[in-house]
C-alpha cells in the first residue's frame, strides 16, 4: 500500500513580517480578528489536513541595533496571541482538525502546562498536539526573568524533565477513576489517583492532576531539536518530529540520527515521523504561482528582515564585519548560548567557509526572511512532485508542515483546492479522516 503523508498548517507567521498586507491576505480584517481564524479552520478540515499548529515565543525581538524599534514599526515577529482561548473556540465548529500549541519548557511550568493542556484536549474532544520548544532567543528570557540565555544542554535537560512531568501527572489519575455512582455518592476511586511526588533538578511536583482524564491521555507530544542534543530529545520522548528543510541531503541525515537516536532509546525508529517544514507556493498555473511567489519579496523591508534575523540567531547582523565566513559568525552564535545549527540551516546556500561580503549576505537574508529562497513554487503536480521525492528519500513517515503562507486564506484556498486533490489521485493522502482523536490521524500510516 502506498504510505500517505500527514499534512499540517503554519499559522505562526500569517500576521508578521509584512505577509498581513499582501493581495488575499486579511481581507477587511486585522490580526487577531478570530472570524479569520474560524475561516482557515473551515477551510483546512474541508482539505481533511491533520492540524493547525501555532508556534510561539513571547519577547518583541530587540536584538538588532540593541533595540525593538525595528521590530515594532515593521511588525517583525510581533504581535503574538496566546492561541489557546482561539483553539478552544475553533474546536467548536470543527470536528476532525488537529490543532498544535506550542509552549516553552525553559519559561513555563509543567504543573500548569499540563493542566491547560488536558483542558483543551477535553474542550477539543481529543485533537491537542504539544510542540515543546526550548526557545533560543534572548528577548524571551528577558520576559522571565534571565538576563541571558540558560545553556543550550542545560535548557534541553530542563526539558526532558519537564516532559517527564507532564506525562507523569497526565498519568496521574487512571482513565477510569472516576465513576459518577449517584446512587451512592462516589464520584472517584482512591486507589487509582496518585501522587506523581517529582523531586528532580528543576522541578518539585506532588501531583496529582486534579483533572479528569483527557480524550487523548495527554496530547500528541512534538519536538523540533535539530543539534545532536535536540535531535536526543526527540528520541526521548516525541510522538512526532518537526524539523526546517534545508535541503534533502541534510534531511535524509536528520532522519538517519532521529532512527539512531531513537535505537538508542530503546525506541522503534518506524514509529516516529518526521513532519519537514516547507514553504508551499501552489498556483492554478505555473505562471500564477511564480507571480505569487514574485509578490513575497515586495512584503519584507531590508531593516524587517535584519530585526528577524537577528533575533532568531540571537546575534545582531548590523554589528556585521565588511567580509566574513558564516563559520566565524555561527561560532558566536554558539557562545551566546543560542542554536548552533539554526544559521546553518539558514545559510544551507553558503560555503560557511567561504569569504562573503555584508552586502551580499543581506541579500540572501533577505530571501531568506521571506520565504523566497526556499519555496517550492508551480502547480499542484509540480509541488507533489518534490513532496513525493522528499517524503520517499526520508523513509515516507510523518509528512509536511505548510509553513509561513504568504497571505491567508488565499493561498489555503490553494492548498485545499488543487494540491490535496492531487495528492489524493496519487494514493498519498487521506480521502477522509477514519478516527475522532488527532492521535489516531496523525500516527496512522
Ligand atoms: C517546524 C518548526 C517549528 C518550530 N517552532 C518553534 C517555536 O514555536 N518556538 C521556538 O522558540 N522555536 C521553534 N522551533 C525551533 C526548534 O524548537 C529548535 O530550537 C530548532 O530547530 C533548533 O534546534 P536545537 O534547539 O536542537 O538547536 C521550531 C522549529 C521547527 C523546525
Amino acid at each position: 500500500m502506498t504510505a500517505k503523508m500527514h499534512l499540517g498548517y503554519d499559522l505562526s507567521w500569517i500576521q508578521l513580517e509584512g505577509r498581513w498586507r499582501l493581495p488575499g491576505s486579511w481581507t477587511n480584517a486585522t490580526y487577531p480578528d478570530i472570524r479569520i481564524f474560524k475561516e482557515l479552520a473551515l477551510i483546512a478540515e474541508r482539505g481533511l489536513l491533520d492540524f493547525m499548529f501555532w508556534g510561539d515565543g513571547t519577547g518583541i525581538p530587540s536584538t538588532w541595533k540593541g533595540n525593538r524599534d525595528a521590530a515594532v514599526h515593521w511588525g517583525v515577529g510581533w504581535p503574538r496571541q496566546d492561541m489557546s482561548p482561539y483553539i478552544a473556540a475553533l474546536s467548536q465548529i470543527t470536528s476532525r482538525i488537529g490543532f498544535g500549541l506550542t509552549y516553552s519548557s525553559t519559561y513555563m511550568h509543567p504543573f500548569y502546562t499540563a493542566r491547560l493542556l488536558n483542558s483543551l484536549d477535553h474542550v477539543t474532544n481529543g485533537r491537542m498536539a504539544f510542540n515543546i520548544v526550548t526557545s533560543s532567543r534572548k528577548a524571551d528570557a528577558q520576559n522571565y526573568g534571565f538576563d541571558e540565555l540558560m545553556a543550550h544542554e542545560q535548557r534541553y535537560e530542563r526539558m526532558e524533565e519537564f516532559v517527564h512531568v507532564c506525562k507523569s501527572l497526565w498519568a496521574s489519575v487512571e482513565p477510569d477513576a472516576f465513576i459518577w455512582d449517584r446512587e451512592t455518592g462516589q464520584m472517584a476511586d482512591p486507589s487509582k489517583v496518585k501522587a506523581i511526588e517529582h523531586r528532580g533538578k528543576f522541578f518539585n511536583v506532588m501531583g496529582p492532576l486534579p483533572c479528569v482524564p483527557s480524550p487523548q491521555g495527554r496530547p500528541v507530544l512534538v519536538q523540533a531539536g535539530a543539534s545532536p542534543r535536540g535531535i536526543r530529545a526527540s528520541a526521548n520522548f516525541a510522538d512526532m518530529v518537526f524539523a526546517a528543510s534545508p535541503g534533502l541531503e541534510k534531511q535524509v541525515r536528520h532522519r538517519q540520527a532521529l532512527d539512531a537516536a531513537l535505537t538508542a532509546e530503546g525506541r522503534d525508529p518506524l514509529s516516529v515521523g518526521i513532519v519537514w517544514d516547507v514553504v508551499l507556493i501552489v498556483g492554478e498555473t505555473e505562471e500564477d504561482a511564480k507571480r505569487r511567489h514574485q509578490q513575497l519579496l515586495s512584503a519584507v523591508p531590508l531593516e524587517a528582515v535584519g530585526a528577524f534575523m537577528s533575533h532568531g540567531l540571537g546575534y545582531d547582523l548590523s554589528t556585521l564585519p565588511d567580509r566574513f565566513t558564516v563559520e566565524e559568525i555561527n561560532a558566536e552564535i554558539v557562545k551566546r548560548n543560542a542554536s548552533p545549527v539554526a544559521f546553518l540551516n539558514t545559510t544551507a546556500g553558503i560555503d560557511p567557509k567561504e569569504t562573503i561580503t555584508k552586502k551580499d549576505f543581506y541579500e540572501i537574508i533577505r530571501h531568506h526572511t521571506a520565504g523566497y529562497d526556499h519555496a517550492i513554487v508551480g502547480t499542484a503536480a509540480q509541488v507533489a512532485d518534490y513532496l513525493e521525492e522528499v517524503f520517499v528519500a526520508t523513509g515516507e513517515r510523518g509528512g509536511f508542515m505548510i509553513a509561513h503562507p504568504p497571505a491567508v486564506p488565499r493561498d489555503l484556498l490553494n492548498i485545499v483546492d488543487f494540491l490535496v486533490p492531487e495528492l489524493q489521485r496519487r494514493g498519498r493522502f487521506r480521502k477522509e479522516y477514519r478516527y475522532q482523536t488527532l492521535r489516531e490521524n496523525l500516527l496512522e500510516s
